[in-house]
């Protein structure tokens, strides 16, 4: 089953994080005048995603992506290089012009759930430290990228494998956070 590829940070078992790890520097892959994106903590609900908007390393089934507080976040060099991918997204995702990579992805529209965090993909860092994923969301969206629907079980097997439970949306604690949040937003729920 390990030759089922889903990302090479987990490919080889997940690492667990450093207890207190308090951030670090993120790279892109640029050879010259590389982005520099700095991280004042550690990351929150890391994870891997199926979906086809999240930036995946060549050959990744699945990306790394977790949050922090926007307040973390810091462009320290070439910035200048960065561009919002879908300026309608949720995730304002900012890539490099020049390899593409995300460096990082507020979100910033009113009254929602996510409102001040920032999507990173704390692989992009040289200090190993970050919170390991915990789950894989967006399972069933790996076939919109292209992956062969037989491949599934598969697929689903070796997620649950490596401990990252498979779900088609995010993890039911995140479901059930926004679902809370808009119960409150329509007055549903105190
Ligand atoms: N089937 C679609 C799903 C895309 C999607 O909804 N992605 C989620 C998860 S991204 C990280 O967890 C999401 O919240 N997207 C908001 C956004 O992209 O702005 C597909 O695969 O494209
Ligand atoms: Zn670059
Ligand atoms: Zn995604």
């Amino acid at each position: 089953m390990a030759s089922v590829s889903i990302h090479p940070s987990v490919d080889g078992g997940v690492k667990p994080g450093k207890a207190g790890f308090a951030g670090g520097t993120l790279t892109c892959h640029c050879k010259t005048d590389p982005v520099v994106v700095q991280i004042g903590s550690d990351c929150l609900h890391n994870h891997v995603c199926g979906c086809t908007k999240c930036w995946k390393p060549a050959g990744a089934a699945f990306s790394m992506v977790s949050v922090v507080t926007s307040d973390n976040v810091k462009v320290m060099q070439n910035g200048d290089k960065l561009a919002v991918v879908d300026a309608g997204a949720l995730i304002q995702r900012h890539a490099c012009k020049v390899c593409g990579v995300h460096m990082h992805g507020p979100v910033t529209r009113p009254n929602h759930p996510f409102t001040g965090l920032s999507f990173i993909h704390t692989e992009l860092s040289g200090t190993e430290g970050f919170a390991a994923p915990t789950f894989a969301a967006f399972v069933s969206s790996v076939i919109e990228g292209g992956t062969d629907p037989a491949k599934m079980d598969g697929i689903r097997a070796r997620l649950s494998e490596l401990g990252l439970p498979p779900y088609d949306a995010l993890s039911p604690g995140l479901m059930d956070y926004i679902a809370t949040f808009t119960a409150k937003a329509n007055g549903v729920l105190k």
